[in-house]
């Protein structure tokens, strides 16, 4: 069995929640390693008001003791403080007669580029609070905590990763490709809109503003590096074990994305091949390297060595503070869509939220593919394997 996870909780409700099973027994985790993920999640310029309510931390409910995975299920829970808000509104007891008043946030008016409308007809929902609730990106509070708790055992196997933000409404940064991860992670880290070029920065700040004046939203490109995989994790044999394929999925589940690139991606399409392929070297300390990175880290479905580059794109936020035209699902009039309360540029927060799916993918890829009950043999046999692919 490998590394796998699911999620638990609503936007609105008392807390989300995830078991996370398959991490190596013996593996040194603390709340704080999750912690200082999640505050990453919560930072970024654009972001609405419920991040101010928020102040999200992990309670550690099973799986670790003193510090070190068990080899059991590993709970972790993520309290909402809105919840004190909401209790009447999303509680789970059956509303007394009468009492459809407390129903007052009821939504009938579906938000076009949000799951309402599908999500209701799907589940037969008259009120679309009941498919908002779960579809809000709130869940990827925990899918950035499972993906801490990967995001450390890669950190401990020598595989280091960064999300940043390249674009945002049509701004682009500049990418200088030399930087090291942990030069990325520095220049990153404390802007605003989580980009490495500053003098893109305060365009992109103006952009939101603008967005957010006209009660518009926009979206962006996001990029995550990961340095360290060793060669041939993953595999060709198979569609469903491709490791890039896999990331492409990751990034496409992250509430909002809409495509993917690896390496160059869709500039590949423009070029002929003798710009696109990487050139294959070899040298008594590195090994078997490419003198250049286009393809991303990966060829036929499986890591090269060479750092695992992925961009993602994300729309524009649905929900519009001027909404878009739609239907009352009650009387089938036409009226604007309803307005929640929203961000109006999620695109920083997303980059450490991709940082965290590609992790998790990066994560299980290891675990499937090195014997993983004990970390410290895990340990040992990727090192192993990075000495046999240097001298193969
Ligand atoms: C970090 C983050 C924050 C988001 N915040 C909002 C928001 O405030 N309002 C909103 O309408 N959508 C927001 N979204 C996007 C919606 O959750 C998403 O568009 C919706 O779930 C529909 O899914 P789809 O866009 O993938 O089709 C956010 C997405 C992310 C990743
Ligand atoms: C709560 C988060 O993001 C939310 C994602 C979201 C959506 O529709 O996706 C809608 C908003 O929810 P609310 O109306 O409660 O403010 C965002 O704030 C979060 O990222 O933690």
């Amino acid at each position: 069995m490998g590394l796998r996870y699911l999620t638990a909780g609503e936007s609105h409700g008392p807390q989300l929640t995830t078991i996370i099973e398959g991490l190596p027994a013996g593996m040194p985790l603390l709340a704080e390693d999750i912690n200082k993920e999640l505050a990453r999640r919560q930072k970024g310029y654009g972001r609405g008001r419920r991040m101010q309510i928020e102040k999200d931390t992990v309670e550690i409910m099973s799986g670790i003791r003193h510090g070190k995975t068990l080899g059991s299920p590993v709970a972790l829970v993520v309290k909402n403080n809105d919840w004190k808000h909401w209790t009447k509104i999303m509680g789970s007891e059956p509303l007394e007669e009468g009492q459809e008043d407390e129903m007052k946030r009821k939504v009938t008016r579906a938000r076009p580029g949000h799951a309402d409308l599908n999500g209701a007809l799907k589940y037969g929902h008259r009120d679309m609070r009941n498919v908002l609730e779960r579809s809000s990106a709130r869940e990827t509070t925990v899918r950035v905590a499972a993906g801490a708790a990967a995001k450390k055992l890669l950190s401990l196997v020598g595989v280091e990763i960064v999300g940043h933000v390249v674009e945002i409404a049509g701004i682009k940064a500049e990418v200088d490709s030399s930087l090291t991860i942990a030069e990325l992670k520095g220049r990153t880290e404390n802007s605003p809109v989580r980009v490495a070029d500053p003098r893109v920065e305060q365009e992109m700040m103006n952009a939101i503003d603008e967005a957010k004046k006209n009660g518009d939203s926009i979206g962006g490109v996001v990029e995550v590096i990961a340095s360290g995989m060793p060669a041939g994790v993953g595999s060709y044999v198979h569609y469903d074990r491709k490791l890039d394929a896999k990331l492409a999925a990751a990034i496409v589940s992250i509430n909002a994305f809409k495509g993917v690139e690896i390496g160059i991606g869709f500039e590949a399409a423009r070029k002929p091949g003798s710009e696109v392929h990487d050139e294959i070297a070899w040298d008594p300390k590195e090994g078997y390297y490419r003198k250049t990175n286009r393809l991303g880290g990966f060829e036929g479905g499986m890591t090269t060595g060479m750092p695992v580059i992925v961009r993602g794109v994300m729309k524009p936020i649905p929900t519009l503070y001027k909404p878009l035209m739609s239907v009352d699902i009650e009387s089938k009039e036409p009226f604007a869509a309803s307005v929640e309360r929203s961000d109006s540029c999620a695109v920083p927060a997303a980059a450490v939220v991709a940082e965290h799916a590609v992790a998790w993918e990066l994560a299980c890829a290891l675990v499937e593919r090195f014997f993983s009950d004990r970390f410290d043999t895990f340990l040992d046999e990727i090192n192993k394997e990075r000495a046999y692919a240097r001298e193969f």
